[in-house]
Parts: structure tokens; sequence; C-alpha cells
């Protein structure tokens, strides 16, 4: 005899088994099309040259499965584009001469920092996360000017900055630092936390929820992090590479490891410099100056000879500090070369476009 249960039918369907992971309606709904064809909506949790590793889940059903893809078919041009950690993806089992990506889906956040080699090329970090902690050392006196760059980078994703202070088993002073960091962050919750003694974590443990990704300087503790985030041992610390100067390895490519809890946390390598594409970000950094920029005399003061420049004032009474206002400066300067190079470039490319285009027309016989 058959029951039927009046409760499961007018029940919620399941969860899907990458909820946990992001897989939102909006997502589902995207992908809808892609399904239909065949492709498995996943996860990319690792990128590797020419290949990466997606999680997605396997048509029979069951927990999610790590699987091997060839990136070679959504590999595009422009660097910016083409697929990262954290990113969405129709996984298409069927490829030959092995599987591949299908298609990225749109991203709804991308930290993406200036390409190396003096490109003027975006170089995308990680995808689809909702928070980015920026990670920084207590064991070192922080730089100021590197917190402000690493904040624009991160408000410039489209995701929340969180900053957090590591390695608070070391110092004596957590609380004044955490203090003066906040100074510089305005807006930005600032965590001070130690994975070696566990205070702090708790409370990291509580805001870093959904996708977030780490970014920082290379031995900030970002590994150590993501490891006592995940409860796991995924990450190689940097101490490994002093035991065996072999094998082992920080931090190289990026890495998505899901929370228990749900959620993910990306680590990403220590960034040296990090150079930005984009901003956007610079005006969330410094919010305190576009505010005291608004009481300028003049809309479009230069803050430099002007009469009645809030700016100045601000400068000449202190209230804010000449520090952070060379600092703004800097990084403007910074984006304002970015944009004209990839202005120039992006000319360059439809100017090449159109000369293909004329090109072709030419070749078309006549009818
Ligand atoms: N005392 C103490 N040491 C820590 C803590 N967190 C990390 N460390 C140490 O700091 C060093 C660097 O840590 P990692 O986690 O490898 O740093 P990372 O930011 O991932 O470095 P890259 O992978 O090179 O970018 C290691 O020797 C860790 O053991 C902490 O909370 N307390
Ligand atoms: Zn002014």
């Amino acid at each position: 005899m058959t029951v039927h249960d009046p409760i499961s039918t007018s029940a919620p369907a399941p969860a899907h088994p990458l909820a946990g992971l992001g897989w939102t309606d909006d997502r589902a709904a995207a992908f809808a099309p892609l399904a239909e064809a065949g492709l498995l909506p996943g996860r990319i949790v690792r990128m590797d040259r020419g290949s990466c590793e997606v999680l997605l889940v396997d048509p029979e059903g069951g927990e999610p499965v790590t699987r091997r893809a060839a990136t070679r078919p959504v590999t595009t041009a422009d660097t910016a584009d083409n697929p990262c950690t954290g990113d969405w993806v129709a996984y298409d089992p069927a490829a030959r001469p092995a599987p591949a990506l299908a298609a990225v889906l749109p991203r709804t956040t991308a930290i993406v920092r200036k390409g190396a080699h003096k490109r003027s090329e975006g170089q995308v970090l990680a995808a689809n996360v909702d928070t980015v902690l920026i990670a920084v050392s207590l064991a070192a006196e922080p730089d100021p000017g590197r917190i402000e760059r690493l904040l624009a980078l991160a408000w410039e994703s489209g995701a929340e900055p969180l900053i957090v202070l590591t390695k608070l088993d070391l110092v004596h002073d957590g609380d004044f630092v955490r203090a003066d960091v906040e100074a510089i962050a305005p807006g930005v919750t600032v965590l001070t936390v130690s994975a070696e003694t566990g205070e702090g974590m708790a409370a990291l443990r509580a805001r870093a929820t959904g996708s977030c990704a780490l970014i920082g300087q290379s031995g900030a503790g970002k590994s150590t992090l993501t490891n006592a985030l995940t409860g796991t041992a995924a990450m190689t610390v940097q101490q490994v590479r002093s035991v065996d100067e072999k094998g082992r390895h920080t931090t190289t490519a990026r890495e998505l490891v899901p929370l228990p809890g749900g959620g993910a946390v990306i680590d990403t390598p220590g960034l040296r410099g990090v150079g930005l594409f984009g901003g956007e970000g610079i005006g969330q950094v410094f919010a305190d100056i576009t505010a005291v920029a608004a009481d300028c005399r003049y809309a479009d003061c230069s803050h430099r000879t002007e009469p009645r420049c809030a700016v100045r004032a601000a400068l000449a009474d202190g209230t804010l500090p000449e520090r952070r206002w060379e600092s703004y400066l800097k990084l403007q300067r910074e984006n304002d070369h970015i944009a004209a190079r990839t202005d120039a470039r992006l000319r360059a490319e439809r100017a090449r476009h159109r000369k293909h285009l004329s090109k072709a027309t030419r070749a078309r016989p006549k009818p």
C-alpha cells in the first residue's frame, strides 16, 4: 500500500547538494539551458595549467565529487575572463579527448588585480566570493598603505572586505594595532585572531559565512587560517618548506575548501605587489576623503590652489592625515595610468577588429 504523506508534497524541495557552496536559484536558472545540453554545474576548486578541478554532483546523486576538466574550450584572449577558482562552470563529461569546461557562468563578484609583466590586463584571483578576508600579520609593523591597497582591491571586487589581524599570540598590543587599522578602514570590521591559540577564531567563524577569499602578503598566515576555519590540513603551511626543501610548497594554486557548516574558503598565494585594476574601490577605501572633498567650494576642486578647499583645510588642521592623503593620490595616479593603458589596448583591439572586418568584406565575392 502506498501512503501519501500530505506534508512531504507541500514541503520545499530538498536543498541542492551544492547549495552550501553558493548554488542559488539565480545560478540554477542561468544554468537551465546548459543542463538541457547534458552539462553538469560545478564550482572550480583549483586551477592548474590547462586544466582545473571542479566540485560537482554526479547525475547518479550522492555527495559532491571532484573531477578534472580541461579549460581550453573556455579560455579567452582576455585573462580577466578566463576561468578561475570560485567560478561556477558547465562541466562536459562527454568532451573528447577528456572532460572539459563548456561555459563559465556570469560572476557575481571577482577579485581582479593588474596582471604581471606590466600588461594592461586583469588577473582574477577568485570569483563569486561574498567576503574578502584581508590577512595582515601582527608580528610585523602593519603597513597602512598596503592595507589601503588591499582594501581597494577587495572593495573593487564587489564583495565585502573584512580585515583579519593574525598571529595575536605573538604580540601584547593587538588591541592598539586594531584601533590603528580601524582608523584607516572606515566601515570595515577588523578582527584579531590567533590560529595558534584559537583566540578570536569564534568571532571570525561567525563573520566568515558564505564564500570567503583570503588575500594578503606571503607569510601573513592565510593557509594556517584556512586550515583553522575548515578544520582540515588542506593547505600546506610555510613552515613545511624549511623541513622539506624539495617537494612541498606553500600556496601556489588558488584553492577552494568547503567549510563544514556551509560556505567555502579560497586561499590565494601571497601577493607581493598588488596592482589595482579598476578604481571604484579607491573611493570606498577613502570614503572619508570623498566626504571632506564634498565641502570644497568648487565641485571640480583640484585641492591645490582653489580658495575654500576643504581638503587643504583638513590637512592643515590635521583631521586628514598627510600620509592618508598621499596614499589616496598614489592609488588614484596608478589607477589613471592603468585606465589609460587599458583604453589604449581596447582602442588597438577595436582597430584590429575593424581592419579584420573590412578585409573580410573586401574578400567576400561580389554577388
Ligand atoms: N604564532 C603563530 N604563528 C602563526 C599563526 N598563523 C600562522 N603562523 C605561522 O606563520 C607562518 C606563515 O603561515 P602561512 O599560513 O603559511 O602563511 P600564508 O599567508 O599562507 O603564506 P603563503 O602561502 O606564502 O602566501 C607559518 O610558519 C605559520 O606557522 C598564528 O596564529 N600564530
Ligand atoms: Zn578642494
